[in-house]
């Protein structure tokens, strides 16, 4: 019997001895920890085995770590009711997967099975709850596959529509610097999409598992509702990290070129440290961030603005660390912070109704945010550099921060330069 047929059944014996009938406690979860057959076994060549849904494939920036969350026990709709949940069971440290599309939507899951991957060792959780049909969730087992091996991506993309054309995008950006001039707001975060089609099926297991080398120090995340709609990307953006009362969180913002020539990259790198439009562009999400979290915090450290390198692109960041009090929340923080300015903008009401107003498209999941969270910690990433599979279609969401002294071609070459680098998933 192989490794995933002796976790199938560990995983039904305990099914089988779990007394569905007893409601003294509503969630329980049984825990196996394992080394499986293959070195080379990867949480995300088994969730591409996988057929059932949501599934939530995650990988925290920073963290060695590999997550993946399976089926669903509990979904929550409402950010209050997920922290609810959460709080009504401060002993069982339950993890909620998931997060709020850029217009607010809250989608959480409390996953049935959670795999954690670290090294060669495995945790498996399984959660019941006193909700449950035993027929359902053996049904659920009985579905696990064993994984698929993760292949290379290769495929020829068709460009099939762009929200935007050069001058149609050169034409928003001077709307918005009109708002800016006229005092409406003093910056706006505009976005792109484009659509392709593939001449091959696109695997999106395989293409986060190509992020994973083309672009390092980033946020790898897969989330799937259904199998019709895969959005995944390799983010460089924390939302924040918290660990109890303490909270990390960064304003990313401003870009330059990054390349494999390193004399180009270092020019850039200089370049961009010292230009006033970028440095304004990055102060103006530290504003937000720090005006939004003085709110619920005791005290903030800002730290000194450096530059963050990426494949493709560079950007001025700047860590910001909270001390909260002790009644804030996931739900204070998240609804808070997102969206921060760096993908929506400042003030955030007015930015955000400009959006709205003349953004020819709903972000959804481009720009809000993902992550994990329970009682005592907690790590969201903001959702950038992403795709979203539909079916053959595959499309691709950038954006850029709009301020004072923004240059409308330079705006767009910002834009392609984002996505050309999420392109590198998709080599011919
Ligand atoms: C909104 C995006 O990037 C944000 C994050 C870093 C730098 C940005 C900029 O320089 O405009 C954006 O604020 C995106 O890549 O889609
Ligand atoms: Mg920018």
């Amino acid at each position: 019997m192989d490794c995933w047929q002796q976790i199938k059944q560990q995983l039904r014996q305990r099914l089988n001895a779990h007394d569905f009938s007893a409601q003294n406690s509503a969630i329980s979860q049984y825990q196996l920890e394992f080394t499986p057959d293959s070195a080379s076994d990867d949480v995300l060549a088994w969730l591409k085995g996988q057929c059932c849904y949501p599934q939530f494939f995650w990988q925290a920036r920073e963290s060695a770590t590999q997550c993946v969350a399976l089926g669903q026990v509990n979904y929550f709709t409402e950010l209050a009711a997920a922290q609810a949940f959460l709080t009504a069971y401060p002993m069982q440290q339950l993890q909620l997967v998931g997060g709020l599309t850029f217009e607010g939507e809250a989608h959480f899951y409390l996953p049935r099975l959670w795999l954690e991957q670290r090294a060669q060792t495995w945790r498996i959780t399984l959660t019941l709850s006193a909700d449950d049909q035993q027929s359902a969730v053996e049904a659920f087992l009985q579905g696990l596959s064993p994984p698929l091996p993760l292949k290379q991506v290769q495929t020829t993309l068709r460009l099939e529509t762009q929200n935007y054309s050069e001058n149609e995008w050169q034409a928003l950006v001077g709307e918005a610097l009109a708002q800016i001039e006229q005092g409406h707001f003093t910056k706006v975060v505009l976005a792109q999409k484009k659509t392709y089609r593939s001449d091959t099926a696109v695997n999106p297991y395989d293409l986060v598992a190509q992020a994973r080398v083309q672009h390092a120090d980033c946020y790898y995340f897969l989330w799937a509702q259904t199998p019709e709609q895969v959005f995944l990307g390799a983010s460089p953006e924390r939302l924040y990290q918290r660990d109890r009362q303490r909270l990390i969180t960064e304003a990313l913002a401003g870009t330059a070129v990054s390349s494999d020539d390193p004399q180009q990259t270092e020019q850039q790198q200089q370049w961009l440290l010292q230009d006033r439009k970028n440095i304004h562009e990055n102060r103006l999400v530290v504003e937000d961030i720090c005006a939004k979290l003085a709110n619920f915090s005791q005290h903030l450290d800002i730290e000194s603005l450096t530059s963050r390198k990426l494949s493709y692109v560079q950007h001025l960041v700047r860590k910001i660390a909270a001390k909260l009090y002790p009644d804030a929340d996931d739900s204070t923080c998240l609804s808070a912070i997102h969206p921060s300015a760096a993908v929506g903008g400042l003030p955030d009401r007015a930015a955000l109704n400009f959006i709205a107003t003349r953004q020819n498209f709903r972000r959804e999941w481009y720009a809000g945010t993902l992550g994990v969270m329970s009682l005592a910690n907690s790590e969201f990433c903001v959702a950038i550099r992403s795709t979203l599979l539909n079916q053959d279609k595959i499309m691709i969401f950038t954006g850029a921060g709009i301020v004072a002294g923004s240059v409308p071609l330079l705006e767009w070459q910002e834009i392609e330069r984002k996505a050309a680098g999420i392109l590198l998933l998709f080599p011919a």
